[in-house]
């Protein structure tokens, strides 16, 4: 980086090393294993594995939900392990934005409602909650529906409010775990659309645990995990969507066990 720091050199996040262990003495899992990448601002990355492959504890401890054993995990150049716990819940709720499979929408309230939640919470001027949560709502195409509850949407239109949710304070880290795990393909490849759209137009970095190679697709990178080590990695480069949906499936053939077929 020549003297630039990550920031400037444009690297949102660096995993160095990092390690993982649950239990103790006579029962250790080892669920990550000196595993180290970096992500540039503006990357979309999809994570695949086998189940236990350590996908989710990647996913946690690079959203301080879990800890790491060793190792380092730097976002913006800055340690997040020497972060106090009051530095870490701003960092939580200013910089991440989560979307998991079940969308964890509350169903006593709107989308509306559910999609400023945060931002009501941490007292925002209600107007602006209005006009954020709006804005952000018509460029993931459920406007129309603001007023609605959960339970009277589609399961696509949920996991977009989810996504709204987690990118309406302007967070520009977008973890999600198996966001398509819950949907069928027409809802699937709607919700891909609306993330790549988050990626590309409102710069939201992206890291997805997948265990669909048609969703992993449309990132611009692929990480493979097998047994907590960094298996592999793909480039999309200048390939189209389908040709690097192939390359994919010829990873996985090579990485064996059962990745695509637990969801
Ligand atoms: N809280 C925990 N206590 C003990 N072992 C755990 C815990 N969480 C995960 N593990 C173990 O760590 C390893 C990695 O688990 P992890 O959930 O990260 O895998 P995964 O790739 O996300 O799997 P899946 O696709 O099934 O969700 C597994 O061997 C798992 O059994």
């Amino acid at each position: 980086m020549l003297g630039l720091s990550a920031k400037e050199a444009g690297i949102m996040l660096q995993v160095q090393n990092i390690e993982k262990y649950y239990g103790s003495q006579n029962q250790v899992t080892k669920a990550l294993d000196r595993v180290s990448f970096t992500v540039e601002d503006g990357a979309f990355i999809a994570i695949m594995g086998a189940s236990g492959s350590g996908k989710t504890t990647l996913l946690n401890c690079i959203s301080t939900i879990d800890t790491i054993s060793a190792g380092d995990i730097l976002l913006d150049g800055q340690s997040i392990a020497q972060l106090s716990p009051r530095q870490l819940a701003q960092f939580r709720r200013e910089r991440l934005g989560f979307v998991f499979q079940d969308c964890n929408l509350l169903d006593t309230l709107t989308l509306e409602e559910n999609i400023g939640l945060a931002l009501s919470l941490n007292h925002a001027d209600p107007h602006s909650v209005q006009q954020r949560v709006r804005a952000i709502a018509e460029e993931l195409e459920i406007g129309e529906i603001l007023d609605k509850f959960p339970y009277q949407v589609s399961g696509g239109q949920k996991q977009r409010a989810a996504c709204a949710r987690a990118m309406v304070a302007g967070q520009s880290l977008l973890l999600a775990d198996e966001p398509t795990g819950a949907l069928d393909s027409k809802a699937s490849k709607n919700l891909l659309e609306i993330m790549t759209r988050l990626n590309r137009v409102l710069g939201a970095t992206i890291l997805m645990v997948t265990h669909d190679p048609y969703s992993a697709s449309y990132a611009s990178r692929v990480l493979f995990l097998k047994d907590g080590r960094l298996f592999n990695e793909l480039l999309r480069g200048e390939r189209d969507r389908p040709a690097f949906y192939h390359e994919i499936l010829d990873v996985l053939a090579l990485l064996g066990g059962d990745v695509s077929d637990v969801t």
